[in-house]
């Protein structure tokens, strides 16, 4: 794993834009594969700034996120199909048709996860996967204990996971007990994958994972299997390391 420490929030953003809007002008047809929660944020404003001022098209990029909730529609402001598009997909000229996110309110959701694992493999797998790094070393949806042989799948999600993403709802009871998540094997297949990292309440898991073992016990572990990950982490992340 490459490890690139950055200044800041801003910095990890700015390094994470300039590696995907150059993987979206080199290929012919770039497939990118998307995350949530508040760690991608400053990434998508970069991406918009940099579409706004004429750098790159997004036109010919199709896209997979990680994870959606079940129960959520498309239209629920909690939901992350509401999310991308607010936060990315309505500033930029990507071809919706192209925008690949699990429906957490399909009646039949185990044919919902097969089906999304076939359009990644249709597609070829994911050229650059963002990721996020959960407080208990989750990554997608994928919380401890999930194989690291999984595929799509739907989740019971933790209590720590339900409690630290209570923030974006108005009470914990709201937040759903489950979600569709990308598997960690689906992961494994992206060509590359950035896992940013940002702020102190983040340095026990990166500790974690640069230091520990790879178990199934803390899933982003796996990523210490794969040959292209970059992990771009900022100074307060690494509170909890020795580094310099
Ligand atoms: O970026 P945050 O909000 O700290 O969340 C970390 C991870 O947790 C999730 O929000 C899922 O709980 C992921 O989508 C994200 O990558």
């Amino acid at each position: 794993m490459e490890i690139r420490k950055v200044e800041n929030y801003s910095e990890m953003s700015q390094t994470a834009s300039t590696i995907i809007i150059n993987t979206i002008k080199h290929k012919k047809s770039p497939v990118l594969g998307l995350a949530t929660g508040s760690t991608p944020e400053g990434l998508y404003q970069e991406l918009i700034h940099q579409y706004n001022n004429h750098v790159f098209s997004f036109k010919d990029v199709t896209t997979f996120n990680l994870d959606e909730y079940v129960g959520l529609g498309k239209g629920n402001p909690q939901s992350y199909h509401y999310y991308m598009k607010e936060k990315l997909f309505k500033h930029l000229d990507i071809n919706m048709e192209n925008v690949n996110i699990p429906n957490g309110t399909v009646q039949h959701l185990e044919k919902e996860c097969e089906n999304y694992e076939k359009s990644i493999k249709e597609a070829g797998y994911i050229d650059v996967q963002v990721l996020g790094l959960g407080l208990n070393g989750h990554i997608g949806f994928n919380e401890p204990g999930t194989p690291f042989s999984s595929s799509t799948h739907v989740v019971e999600l933790d209590d720590t996971t339900r409690k630290a993403n209570a923030r974006f709802f108005t009470s914990m009871d709201e937040v759903p007990q489950k979600a569709i998540t990308m598997g960690l094997t689906t992961i494994m297949h992206s060509k590359k994958i950035l896992l940013l990292v940002s702020g102190e309440n983040k340095a026990e898991p990166l500790a974690r994972l640069i230091n520990g073992n790879i178990s199934e016990d803390f899933p982003a572990s796996m990523l210490k299997k794969h040959p292209n990950v970059t992990i771009i982490a900022d100074k307060s992340a690494f509170v909890a390391l020795n580094s310099k």
